[in-house]
């Protein structure tokens, strides 16, 4: 059977897009079709799938790690989606897409895109561990988990191969960790080693949660914007006074085709 698929990235965190707009094509969206799209070397390759399914009132983003495994929320992937559905689906900014994570509304300037990320959670200390160092993270949920760990430089974790130990009990599902080191005043860069797809060139949740841990730590004032750098580019995000999180960010989109995978 073969299929349309596009190829999209958000600061180098890069997908397969799938259209499925009557939710027929791809059925249940099995996870071993996701990894043979993900793989970078038998696929097109990618660090997730989006798939876009069409519903009474927009459109529904159903998210899928490299792996095949859900997860309710991407924040790279929402900007690619939006941008997605604006030059193909011809949908409008600001635009309302459904997410496991309920609605998020995106808005467009130029070239950059911005997510209502929604409220974060802050739930307070736990701990990571890579190749026997440890350090605090502060626990941090975008609708998705995350551990948020400062550390003296971005090289001290090494080669993130494998997930960083982390507290089964705290995070069930698994967790996204973000090892963050400070750049200048409400400037901080960031690597990720992302649940169910490795070590990845950026996260757009990720992103919002360091803003929000560095936030708290700075005791900074709501409506302070963080630029977070990534690998692959670089984020913006505010925590705003009526406590949402808004993120800034390029997508793009490279290439377009069928595929029988
Ligand atoms: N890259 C994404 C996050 C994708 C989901 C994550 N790996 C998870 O399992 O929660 C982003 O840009 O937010």
């Amino acid at each position: 059977m073969s299929y349309p698929f596009l190829k999209g990235h958000g600061t180098e965190n890069d997908f397969v897009v799938l259209p499925d707009p009557d939710g027929t094509v791809h059925g249940d969206l099995p996870a071993e079709r996701v990894r043979a799209l993900c793989d970078r070397r038998s696929g097109i390759g990618g660090d997730g799938v989006l798939r876009a399914v069409r519903e009474d009132d927009g459109w529904f983003m159903d998210y899928r790690n490299a792996d095949g495994s859900v997860s309710e929320m991407c924040g790279n992937g929402v900007r690619v989606f939006a941008r997605y559905l604006h030059e193909r689906e011809g949908e409008a900014f600001p635009m309302r897409i459904r997410t496991r994570d309920g609605v998020k509304v995106l808005d467009r300037t130029g070239d950059e895109y911005t997510a209502d990320m929604g409220t974060p959670e802050v739930f307070g200390e736990t701990e990571v561990s890579v190749m026997g160092r440890s350090w605090p993270a502060v626990h941090v949920s975008m609708g998705n988990p995350h551990a948020v760990a400062f550390v003296d430089n971005l090289a001290a974790p090494g080669p993130l191969l494998e997930p960083p130990e982390h507290d089964d009990a705290i995070y069930p599902e698994g967790v996204n960790v973000e090892f963050v080191v400070r750049r200048g005043e409400h400037h901080v860069a960031m690597r990720v080693h992302e649940r169910g797809s490795g070590e990845t060139r950026s996260c757009g949740t990720g992103a919002c949660a360091v803003a929000v841990a560095t936030a708290l730590a700075d005791d900074a004032p709501r409506g302070t914007t963080y630029r977070v750098d990534v690998p692959g580019g670089t984020l913006h995000v505010v925590w705003t006074e009526d406590d949402r999180v808004l993120m800034t960010g390029p997508a793009v989109l490279v290439a377009e085709g069928t595929t029988d995978l």
